[in-house]
């Protein structure tokens, strides 16, 4: 059985400014991952290295695979990422938006069935946003757009998925219930969920692990309500902002 993330001397940043350096932790089986750490610390930089939008030093493997060595990882139901801002330009109905993550079953040129559809209307309906399916989505509320989001991801089947502060404009029912829906597809579809937040009260009831990139040497731990309380400290205490190591 191969190990669902592996990541081993991970190094990437912008020119002469490294954010990330010799990052090493695996993940061994299909796990929730919360990414934390202050503003501009590297939680971002992180996700664009493992989506290939930023070259690294290093090596990453998801399910035993280099994710370096496979040309269109997403195409390949290695990973799906959901970045912090997404836009549509044109008017789109939500439904029409959701179907898409069903691309990898999708026969070129031709049109979504109507079990895509169903597929799409079940996603919508987890995230609990059954009610827009027929709305614009560019007249949605940003929450809003972030659930329609959340049920495309949930239908593109891959292995890793990474998100970039999901729950950023939720209300506080919406922020726990994506939360377990998160829990969910580790639980129920085997994925490994790799999910950068601020919203630390939401991790204390979840199992997972926590990786808090402020630290000199972040380092996989495994989720606590103890842990979650030692890291909120460290975040909060000056000391931790500087002198910054990566200035
Ligand atoms: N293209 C770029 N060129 C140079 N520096 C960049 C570039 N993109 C980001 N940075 C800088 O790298 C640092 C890390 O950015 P990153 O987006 O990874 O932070 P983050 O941890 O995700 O922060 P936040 O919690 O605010 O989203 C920031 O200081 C940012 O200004």
């Amino acid at each position: 059985m191969h190990q669902a993330l592996s990541i081993e001397n991970l190094i990437a940043g912008y020119g002469r400014r490294v954010l990330l350096r010799n990052l090493c932790f695996t993940v061994p089986e299909p796990a929730f991952v919360a990414v934390i750490g202050h503003n501009g610390c590297g939680k971002t930089t992180l996700l664009r290295a493992l989506t290939g939008q930023l070259p690294y030093e290093g090596r990453v493997s998801v399910n035993g695979q280099d994710l370096g060595a496979v040309r269109r990882p997403a195409a390949a139901g290695l990973l799906a990422h959901l970045p912090q801002r997404a836009s549509v330009e044109f008017s789109l109905p939500v439904r029409e938006l959701v179907v898409m993550g069903r691309f990898r079953h999708h026969r070129f040129l031709g049109a979504y069935s109507a079990a895509d559809y169903a597929l799409a209307d079940a996603a919508l309906a987890r995230v609990g946003a059954a009610h827009l399916a027929g709305r614009d989505f560019t007249l949605l509320s940003g929450g809003e757009q972030q659930l329609v989001w959340l049920a495309q991801l949930s239908l593109q089947d891959a292995a890793l998925c990474l998100l970039d502060e999901p729950t950023q404009q939720l209300d506080v029912y919406y922020r726990r219930r994506v939360f377990g829906l998160l829990h969910e597809w580790v639980q129920q579809e085997g994925k490994t969920v790799l999910c950068i937040t601020h919203d630390l009260d939401n991790l204390l009831q979840l199992p997972g692990y926590l990786l808090n990139l402020s630290r000199p040497a972040p380092q996989l731990q495994v989720l606590s309500p103890e842990l979650v309380a030692t890291e909120r400290a460290y975040l909060e205490s000056e000391a931790s902002l500087g002198p910054h190591p990566h200035a």
